[in-house]
């Protein structure tokens, strides 16, 4: 798909002795998603592909972390798994996929041992993004997403996914990051109180179309933990859905801190969300 790049933009790049964006590499990295094309815009500068960027679909783990065990659960349902079934108790999702409670209780889907077939209610993170994504550049934040169409509350729309490693590997990464400015590091801490967890997920040299997220002090999406394969709550995946209906056009971001405090004057750098509720810096 070809980029939007206003003449003015490109007036100004090669006054500066710049050029246009070579967005070719980054759409050829792109194209390796399993779902909807994503098609890549920058009015904004000159930049182009992040440098030693994979894209992939599932995490990867590193050698120190250890592999998930086989499952040892599964249901047995015929119905479609809409009342009774061992594996939720509760309903996740409505018969159109849209999730139910916007809580923060860990969400488990049916997994490969269960008795369901493919059209169970219950199988929605597992079969990928469906929903119709661009990147686009932002003034002052990098890349981010923009949802190319409605998306009501409750969409799944991607998994954060990325190279799964240990916390003190996640320190030492996050360390060197920070002084580079940007970071893609997400805890899987969302099963412990206390922040407490083994285990990150760092999608700066592998990720999906998730990494690019940004953060707002006013988010439209929020991360849940969530089961497939396995139960075991240090190596959760992380599943990121709609918090209310969201426009055809709007960036969707997610609260990189979201158990700071409203009106709470959190560190970090500077944050350009842009929300009323900003709460002036990011918190990493
Ligand atoms: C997970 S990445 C998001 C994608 C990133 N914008 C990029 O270009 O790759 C997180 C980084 O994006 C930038 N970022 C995200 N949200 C921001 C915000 N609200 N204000 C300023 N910078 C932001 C920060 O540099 C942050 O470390």
């Amino acid at each position: 798909m070809e980029e939007q790049y206003p003449q003015a933009l490109a007036k100004y790049l090669k006054a500066q002795g710049k050029s246009k964006a070579d967005l070719s590499e980054f759409h050829r990295l792109l194209s390796h998603t399993n779902g909807p094309v994503i098609p890549i815009v920058n009015t904004v500068d000159e930049a182009g592909c992040p440098d030693n960027f994979t894209y992939i679909n599932q995490n990867i783990y590193s050698d120190e972390v250890p592999r998930p065990c086989t499952p040892m659960f599964w249901c047995e349902c015929t119905n479609g798994c809409c009342d009774g079934c061992e594996c939720t108790k509760e309903r996740n999702y409505d018969n159109r996929g849209l999730l139910l409670s916007m809580g923060d209780e860990r969400i488990v889907e049916c997994g490969p041992l269960c008795k369901c077939g493919d059209d169970c209610v219950n199988r929605v993170v597992q079969k990928g993004r469906k929903v119709v994504l661009e990147l686009r550049r932002y003034p002052h934040k990098g890349w981010g997403v923009v949802a190319k169409q409605r998306l009501k509350k409750g969409t799944f729309v991607a998994e954060y996914v990325g190279e799964v490693i240990t916390s003190d590997e996640a320190e030492n990464r996050g360390f060197k990051d920070k002084a580079q400015g940007q970071t893609y590091l997400f805890d899987l801490d969302q099963e412990f109180v206390n922040d407490i967890c083994d285990f990150s997920i760092d999608a700066k040299t592998h990720g999906n179309i998730s990494r690019f997220f940004n953060h707002s002090c006013g988010p439209n999406m929020r991360t849940r933990s969530i089961y497939v394969e396995h139960r075991d709550p240090r190596l959760h995946r992380l599943a990121i859905f709609a918090t209310r209906d969201i426009k055809a056009g709007e960036e969707l971001t997610i609260d990189y801190s979201p158990s700071a405090v409203e009106g709470e004057s959190v560190k970090g750098d500077p944050c350009h969300c842009g929300s009323s509720k900003c709460r002036k810096f990011m918190y990493f």
